[in-house]
């Protein structure tokens, strides 16, 4: 394969760069608890200086993978697939859901929402940033809002980012994982006083599991 015949197949989301993938538990949000097979797809921009996953920002260390072999691998171990990445919207979504769908496979996405948002998606975990604001869509679409705390302007964030999602959207502050016990308290006072939002917190760091 030529290196334009390749680009214009991961253009296509045809091939997708595949960092990682693994059968674990979701850790975070409305689904936590449930077992899900994780596919991490690289390339990010968005910047976030916590990330808890940088080696995925740049797409070229990971291997350009054919994309129906991510979806049939996948449909392999679990009826639930959580896409992540990396940023997931970066790249077109529409095939790799279309296979996952194909396979009767309930097909989730973790997105920071910067991106256009493509794919067919049974939950929609939105975690806006500063940097790179959600799209109008993604806002309309999700059916939860994760907001993470690293200090106090991020609560304010939150709320900002909360009046402009769907009316059935479930709302959650997750703390940073660096800042948990300065935050956690806040969090706590927050939702005990703001009782529309509930906490999340990544339970699959403290059962050490991936
Ligand atoms: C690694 S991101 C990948 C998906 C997408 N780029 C996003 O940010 O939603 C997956 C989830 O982990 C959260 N996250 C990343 N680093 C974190 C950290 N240090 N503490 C708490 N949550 C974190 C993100 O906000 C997001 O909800
Ligand atoms: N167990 C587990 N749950 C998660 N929920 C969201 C994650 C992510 O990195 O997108 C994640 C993760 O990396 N592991
Ligand atoms: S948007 Fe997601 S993957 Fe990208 S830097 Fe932020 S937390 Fe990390
Ligand atoms: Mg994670």
């Amino acid at each position: 394969m030529t290196r334009s015949e390749r680009q214009e197949l991961l253009d296509k989301g045809l091939l997708l760069p595949l960092m990682e993938e693994f059968y674990t538990i979701q850790g975070e949000g409305f689904h936590k608890g449930t077992a899900a097979y994780f596919v991490r797809i690289g390339g990010c921009d968005v910047g976030c200086h916590w990330c808890d996953v940088k080696e995925s920002w740049l797409p070229e260390l990971h291997p350009a993978t054919e994309t129906i072999k991510i979806a049939e691998n996948a449909a392999k171990y679990s009826k639930t697939i959580v896409v992540t990445g990396g940023e997931p919207l970066m790249w077109n979504m529409d095939p790799l859901t279309k296979e996952l769908k194909e396979r009767g496979l309930q097909v989730h996405i973790e997105t920071s929402g910067a991106y256009k948002l493509t794919g067919t998606w049974d939950w929609i975990c939105l975690s806006p940033k500063k940097n790179k604001l959600p799209t109008d869509e993604v806002y309309a679409q999700a059916h939860e809002l994760k907001c993470i705390i690293y200090n106090k302007d991020d609560f304010r964030f939150a709320q900002e980012q909360a009046a402009k999602v769907n009316k059935d959207c479930i709302l959650y502050l997750q703390p940073e994982w660096s800042k948990k016990d300065k935050v956690v308290p806040e969090i706590v006072d927050f939702v005990m006083a703001n009782p529309q939002w509930k906490v999340s917190l990544q339970t699959h760091k403290y059962l050490n599991i991936p």
